[in-house]
């Protein structure tokens, strides 16, 4: 019987063909292309922040180490195709969304019994616990409720976006919905068509994927750092830009705070 930490002993196996450029390397491309994006395109928005200098901000940005450590065992995952791996991918994905919601979750959309974060807190550690043991049943379906996360946070974004008239937030959240959705088809694709992209001899889907939803994410931390100062620093007027300018084609997305609201 295999071991959980052996070669090709995970549930899923993406189109990319294995040990083709490696010998240590399972899949070589879905390895390669992961990390440095999930970490970079993550922490650059928010260096803008930090500079800003507001402390509940800066508390919240430690949760950024989290996208780090998913790419790290991504990278694991795609290396070896282990159980162990797979495993690893899914709940440090699971466990970074958590930390996300329970951070910049808006009060306003708490369920009716919990009145305050520190509650809040309660309740995503209960639901952290329960979801990672639940998903241990079947490893496999794991990536599929995964990905319906990203419905909710679309619901969400909706939600806010009908209360806001800044043509900035609208352009942001456009891009990042265009990346999520060609991200999504990408994932889809290499799971459920593979055979269709082996016969093409194209099987990198799922690389797409990985660069793809780095792309959407780097423009969803921004908006979702909008929202949570509209709601928690009241005092403060955030405001989106494009670093270096808005007309250059390669831009980095950030959110700054303008000075505060004067207090009569
Ligand atoms: C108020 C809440 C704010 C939430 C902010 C969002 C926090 C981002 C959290 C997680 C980072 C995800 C990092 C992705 C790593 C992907 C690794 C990977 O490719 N794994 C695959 C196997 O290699 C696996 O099959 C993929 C599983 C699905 C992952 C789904 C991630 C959903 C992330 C939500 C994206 C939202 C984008 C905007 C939607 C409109
Ligand atoms: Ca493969
Ligand atoms: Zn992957």
């Amino acid at each position: 019987m295999p071991s959980i930490f052996s070669y090709q002993s995970a549930e899923v196996d993406w189109c990319e063909g294995n040990f083709e450029h490696s010998t240590v390397i399972a899949e070589y491309y879905n390895t390669v292309n992961g990390t440095p994006l999930f970490s970079l395109l993550l922490f650059i928005p928010l260096n803008f922040l930090v500079l800003e200098g507001a402390d509940r901000l800066r508390v919240s940005n430690c949760s950024f180490m989290m996208p780090l450590v998913a790419g790290i065992f991504s990278m694991y995952f795609h290396m070896t195709l282990s159980y162990v791996g797979q495993l690893l991918d899914e709940l440090s994905i699971l466990w970074t969304l958590i930390v996300a919601y329970s951070f910049w979750y808006p009060k306003i959309y708490f369920p009716r019994c919990i009145k305050t974060r520190k509650h809040f807190y309660w309740f995503t550690g209960g639901t952290t616990v329960i979801s990672t043991l639940m998903s241990f049943i079947k490893p496999a379906l794991n990536a599929y409720a995964l990905n319906c996360i990203a419905f909710h946070l679309l619901y969400l974004m909706c939600r806010e976006l009908k209360k806001c008239n800044d043509k900035r937030v609208h352009r942001m959240a456009a891009t990042m919905i265009v990346w999520w959705v060609l991200a999504i088809s990408s994932w889809i694709s290499d799971r459920w068509f593979c055979e269709l992209w082996q016969a093409i001899n194209f099987p990198y889907f799922h690389s797409f994927w990985h660069v793809l939803i780095a792309m959407s994410l780097f423009y969803c931390f921004p908006l979702v750092m909008y929202f949570d100062v509209n709601y928690e620093m009241p005092s403060f007027k955030p405001k989106l830009g494009y670093w270096p300018s808005d007309s250059w084609p390669i831009v980095v997305p950030y959110v700054v705070l303008e000075e505060p609201h004067k207090k009569c």
